[in-house]
């Protein structure tokens, strides 16, 4: 296999706003457009305003050359993308998956940017992504390739710029690296580089779990709008990886009966309700869900179709799409993952009654605690877990309510709303800093 993809398309793209025609394939960054463009259209904005909110503000594509442990060499394309910092430094995270592209990780730095504002936390949007597939790769080799990619995007990152965080393929151990490798340039410790370190490097206690915890604060919320009791609802998560398995652990704790999981090798069912942490133990022993005793097996993607209350998708963009919207289910869903729902599924979802919540909000956990983390590391002084996490469920609690208030009030869907609520904050900054009239 050549770990090198073809290039992408410039960095700034003149069509940024454009439609699509009708026949074109759904993408990550033509869904985050047409979302914009939705919101943009509600808010009256002009063509100009519009291309800014549409355009990264900085893109870097780099070439990332790897030494394998068996002495051969390798080379792997890697972004980072500053979609926009006029509300404070870039945030977002660092995704490590083979299919990665520039276009991609553009779509992926636009939904940072309206999560932050949305959330009210101090930062713009960015996203990072190297194409490679973690798991053909050595611990030695990854932290090779990661301290390169570290050295390549360095003049473009730091506590102030642009703040990585893990985010699909990579976890604490990839932003010690990432730490180190900037703290060895600077000549001095910078644990405000990358948030979602270890604890005992700066790390805040609660990061590890808060995408998932912010997940399950909405969920409950979401169900009992829809009129629903939690401990009499079901539940089906996709994904198993850093935010589904914890989303799933803490529905589980709250009384909803999660009854199917999936991963990328397949998935499982128990429709009495599976037991969480059982099955956490057998993907620790075995790398996958798949072969779980406590369960019956189940097609991959039939996941998304069961009979459930509440679906939360928490793995990776277009799962839910035209082909197969009008199968799904579940009365509730919620998005842990980026990008889950294209806009034409949206349609069908709204059309059949199911109440979606988007995931600039109900994923923005991880950030919150992110920014929480960055606090503490400036500051050098540490919060206890329970504040952490009463701190982030106050924040997920807040935006749920204003984004639910303010698509009632205007009869949108929630993420027509959020999206318009995030972009009128963004706008706002642009405006007072006097980037734009
Ligand atoms: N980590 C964070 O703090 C945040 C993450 N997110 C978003 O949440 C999503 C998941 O991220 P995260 O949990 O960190 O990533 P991980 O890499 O930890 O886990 C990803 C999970 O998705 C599974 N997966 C991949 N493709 C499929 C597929 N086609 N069907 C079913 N499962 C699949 C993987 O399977 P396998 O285990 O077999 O590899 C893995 O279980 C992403 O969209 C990410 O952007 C959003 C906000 C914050
Ligand atoms: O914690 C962060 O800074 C960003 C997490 C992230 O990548 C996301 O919310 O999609």
């Amino acid at each position: 296999m050549n770990p090198v993809t073809a290039p992408t398309t410039s960095p700034v793209d003149a069509a940024a706003s454009a439609p699509r025609p009708a026949h074109a394939e759904p993408t990550p960054l033509a869904d985050a457009r047409a979302q914009l463009a939705e919101a943009v259209a509600l808010l009256g904005y002009g063509d100009g305003l519009h291309q800014m909110l549409a355009t990264p503000r900085r893109e870097l594509s780099v070439a990332v050359p790897l030494r394998m442990d068996s002495g051969e060499s390798r080379l792997y394309l890697g972004y980072r993308v500053q979609h926009n910092f006029s509300r404070g430094p870039a945030k977002g995270g660092l995704r490590y998956a083979p299919n990665v592209n520039l276009d991609e990780v553009r779509a992926l730095a636009m939904w940072m940017t309206w999560k932050c504002a949305l959330l009210d936390v101090p930062y713009g949007g960015a996203k990072g992504g190297l194409a490679i597939d973690p798991r053909e790769h050595s611990q030695a080799e990854l932290e090779r390739v990661t301290r390169r990619y570290t050295s390549e995007i360095l003049p473009i990152i730091g506590p102030e710029r642009d703040i990585p965080a893990p985010d699909i393929g990579t976890d604490e151990r990839t932003m010690a690296w990432i730490m180190d490798t900037y703290s060895v340039n600077s000549g001095y410790t910078v644990p405000g580089i990358v948030t979602g370190k270890p604890i005992s490097l700066g790390g805040s206690l609660g990061r590890a779990s808060a995408t998932s915890r912010g997940v399950t604060h909405i969920a409950l919320a979401a169900l009992r709008h829809a009129g629903l009791e939690p401990a009499r609802s079901s539940a089906a998560v996709q994904g198993f990886g850093k935010v589904g398995a914890d989303a799933a652990r803490f529905l589980a704790e709250a009384g909803v009966k999660v009854t199917a999981v999936s991963d990328q090798y397949g998935a499982v069912r128990n429709d009495g309700g599976l037991d969480i942490e059982a099955l956490s133990d057998h993907v620790k022993a075995t790398g996958s869900v798949v072969g779980f005793a406590g369960a019956d097996e189940l097609d991959r993607d039939a996941v998304l179709t069961q009979d459930v209350d509440l679906l939360v998708p928490a793995a990776v963009e277009g799962v839910l799409n035209e082909g197969n919207a009008g199968a799904v289910k579940a009365r509730v869903i919620v998005e842990g993952a980026n990008g889950p729902t294209t806009p034409a599924a949206d349609a069908i979802l709204r059309e059949r009654g199911a109440l979606v919540v988007p995931d600039i909000l109900a994923n923005a956990g991880g950030v919150i605690v992110s920014y929480f983390e960055w606090v503490q590391a400036n500051q050098a002084y540490w919060w206890r877990a329970d504040e952490v996490e009463s701190r982030l469920e106050e924040r997920m609690l807040n935006a749920w309510r204003h984004v639910l208030g303010y698509a009632e009030a205007r009869d949108l869907s929630l993420r027509t709303a959020a999206t318009a609520l995030a972009v009128e904050r963004v706008a706002e900054a642009h405006r007072l800093r006097g980037l734009y009239p």
